[in-house]
């Protein structure tokens, strides 16, 4: 083994101290026992930067394995892994390469211990949890951090959060009864949505092409009547008089669908309707144009013989003399087409489409259809061309259409370097009775006086930070901010009783569906029992759950003698230590105003509403002797729709950060990249020393003198915020 590889080979407790400065914090780092959840993107850098630090005892959990994609940022990973499990790879690549080393033997100190397996699985039960120091999630679902954010809150085990998508980033504590927990504050969904106008009749970005694209894609393969042709808005004013007569007969004619289905998915025919009739007919539509640039139309024909010119300086590229290089198709994918080629790839993706759709009736949109992403892109591109648009690539169209946000890795190293600065503060505050854990100990029943200084400490010195970078340019931006307590009737961490009214029809719901739809996925349970309030009724228990058979699952609830309007179930899960009311309201609901859902969470007006209606006898059934919430309608908690996006979140939708909690711009001052490590780590050492006094034996007066003395720096005053450059 060259010097390279072994570049460590002093005493750890000697690197440490002269770094960190600090013999306890050290004392602490190397008795603490890890869980990482979580070995890709962050989890790398997580786990890079932890064995660095001089952590010994890691667990590292994931339930993947290598892809290639994962290799440009995810560096413990090379092609010789693709295919093996990430925690097994991460675990020895990491050791050997950053673990501190014995400096007699040249061993790794560290023990990393990888878990091939879902951390979602049942056997990592609150037991599991209580062996850990502290737990830090690397995660890109929501319904693991929901999960992970409740085992730890039942286990009263610390919990480092972490979410990185594009330029953006999120570090925080979660710490029980201390600080928000992650279902405290729900993130809002990403409104991607777009004036149909827009769409229709004037694009201006690249996206509104793609997502006409799209549109037709749906509309020639798929389900929807809805049409891409020209939104004429009715209104005649935006013809001139002369054109009002053309106008009715375009509002007349037959969809687009209908229109190339007649003429069996002709290419010239659709690419005429799309790019000459379409855009000559919006041309006309003047009062359109008079503060934009008036689109351009194909030709067909003139593409096809080799006449057309591309006037295209847009791309400052190509055209249709330009052939596409023999690149491969990963490199050929990055390079924005020739007019000509995204003719052939039209051409030849329409026909190939049209067979499809013959055999599949009907076809649905997938980012991972190459075919299908060979039209938007062509076509999405066409469009482009026409309203003076920069044109995309296929990889570029891909990812905008797929709303795949991609991977920054420099942003996983922000939020990996603010994850393990994390780690020091924490260790600096937790009571020792965490760290040197007696193993019958139970956490919560510690000295309340301990528990309370511990509790300020935390608050003190750990933080909450945003990464941001709204504009794509070379600066990113580091928000850091005090943690915040947490919220009085939040679903998962607080003690209160929580009540949450749901209303969906009975007569039509099964039990599988109540228990995978609303119960595992809505209210992101593991292990559900459900009880009838009040009553020894079990509806369903987590224990029988394997015995349980289809024709149960498939059993109406109406069917259920107690299963009625206005009956109140009480859902608990005993290993995330998760219960809430449910106050069933039988309704129907128009699926699609219901964003697909058979089910709505209302609130107390929505209830009021309703109990106005059944006042007046409009209530279509009222069971007597049916148990109904103990506090009648006083306590139910004010839970806005909204209020549950967070854990309606899909596994595999991007990593969602709430834009409109990282703070504005002007919040933000500047500090140079290259300062970052040093001033943020003279003040972790400012107030480590401050707080830790020094003390070798770990004793809680660590946490008192922190509660003293251990004022943040970086929390000086509330929303003190810092802005870093990167470049
Ligand atoms: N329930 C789970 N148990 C264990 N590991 C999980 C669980 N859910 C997700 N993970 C892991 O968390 C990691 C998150 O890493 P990252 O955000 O970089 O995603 P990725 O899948 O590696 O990359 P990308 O999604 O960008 O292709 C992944 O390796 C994923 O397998
Ligand atoms: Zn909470």
């Amino acid at each position: 083994m060259d010097s390279t590889t072994q570049p460590l080979r002093q005493s750890s407790n000697q690197i440490l101290d002269l770094t960190l400065g600090d013999p306890e914090l050290v004392r602490r780092i190397k008795s603490s026992n890890i869980l990482l959840v979580g070995a890709g993107g962050i989890g790398c850098e997580v786990l890079k930067g932890l064995l660095l630090a001089g952590f010994e005892k890691i667990t590292i959990i994931d339930l993947d394995t290598i892809d290639v994609s994962n290799l440009n940022r995810q560096f413990l990973y090379n092609k010789t892994h693709v295919g093996q499990s990430k925690a097994v790879v991460a675990a020895s690549v990491s050791v050997e390469r950053f673990s501190h080393r014995d400096p007699v033997t040249g061993c790794p100190i560290s023990v990393v211990k990888p878990i091939h397996d879902s951390i979602l699985k049942l056997n990592f039960n609150r037991q599991y949890y209580q062996q850990f120091t502290f737990v830090i999630n690397a995660l890109d679902n929501n319904t693991t951090r929901v999960h992970v954010n409740r085992m730890c809150l039942a286990a009263d085990i610390p919990l480092i959060e972490s979410a990185s998508a594009s330029y953006n980033g999120n570090i925080r504590l979660i710490k029980r009864n201390v600080t928000q927990c992650f279902e405290c504050l729900p993130p809002k969904k990403d409104e991607n949505t777009y004036a149909s106008c827009t769409i229709r009749n004037t694009p201006s970005l690249p996206i509104h092409c793609i997502v006409w694209a799209k549109h037709l894609f749906a509309q020639l393969f798929g389900q929807t009547d809805e049409d891409i042709s020209p939104d004429v808005l009715y209104d005649p004013s935006m013809f001139s008089t002369t054109d009002s007569d053309e106008k009715i007969s375009q509002t007349t004619t037959t969809t687009t669908r209908e229109y190339v289905e007649s003429t069996d998915y002709d290419p010239k025919a659709l690419f005429e309707k799309i790019f000459y009739k379409d855009i000559l007919y919006l041309k006309k539509m003047g009062n359109l144009w008079t503060n934009r640039k008036s689109p351009r139309e194909l030709l067909f024909d003139q593409i096809a013989s080799g006449e057309a010119k591309f006037d295209d300086d847009l791309n400052n590229k190509d055209n249709n003399e330009q052939k596409t290089k023999p690149s491969n198709s990963v490199i050929r994918d990055q390079e924005i087409w020739s007019m000509s080629h995204c003719f052939d790839v039209f051409c030849k993706s329409l026909s190939k489409l049209k067979e499809r759709v013959k055999l599949e009736k009907i076809l649905e949109w997938d980012k991972d259809d190459d075919i299908a992403v060979d039209f938007v892109a062509s076509v999405s591109n066409f469009r482009s061309y026409c309203f003076f648009i920069p044109r995309k690539s296929k990889f570029e169209v891909k990812s905008l259409a797929g709303n795949i946000i991609p991977a920054i890795s420099s942003t996983n190293t922000i939020v990996g370097g603010y994850i393990i600065l994390q780690t020091f503060r924490l260790l600096s505050c937790i009571l020792p009775e965490r760290i040197w854990k007696d193993e019958h100990m139970d956490t919560t029943k510690l000295d309340s006086k301990k528990l309370e200084l511990e509790a300020k400490a935390i608050k003190d010195q750990c933080f909450l930070a945003y990464i941001t970078n709204k504009n794509y340019n070379k600066i990113s931006k580091v928000a850091i901010e005090e943690l915040l307590p947490p919220i009085p009737n939040c679903l998962a961490c607080s003690s209160d009783i929580k009540e949450i009214i749901i209303a969906f029809p009975l007569d039509t719901t099964t039990l599988g569906d109540f228990i995978e739809q609303i119960v595992k996925k809505k209210f992101k349970t593991i292990a559900p029992d459900i009880s009838v309030f009040g009553l020894n009724k079990m509806l369903w228990a987590a224990e029988d759950e394997d015995d349980v058979d289809d024709t149960i699952r498939g059993k109406l609830l109406s069917n259920y003698s107690f299963m009625t309007d206005n009956v109140c179930l009480l859902l608990q899960d005993l290993e995330q230590n998760f219960e809430v009311r449910l106050l069933l309201r039988d309704m129907k609901f128009d699926l699609e105003e219901n964003d697909g859902e058979f089910f709505k969470i209302l609130n107390q007006d929505e209830l009021d509403t309703l109990r106005d209606e059944m006042k007046n006898g409009n209530e279509a059934k009222q069971v007597e002797a049916t148990p109904t919430l103990e506090s009648d309608n006083k306590d139910l908690i004010n839970l806005e729709d909204n209020d549950l996006e967070l854990i309606e979140q899909e596994d595999n939708e991007p990593k969602h950060l709430d834009e409109n909690i990282v703070p504005n711009d002007d919040d933000f001052e500047i500090i140079e990249m290259s300062e970052l490590n040093e001033i943020e780590l003279d003040k972790i050492k400012s107030s480590i020393k401050r707080s830790g006094s020094g003390s070798e034996n770990g004793d809680e007066n660590d946490c008192h003198s922190a509660e003293v003395n251990g004022k943040s720096n970086l929390n000086q005053s509330n929303n003190s915020i810092k802005r870093i450059r990167t470049n």
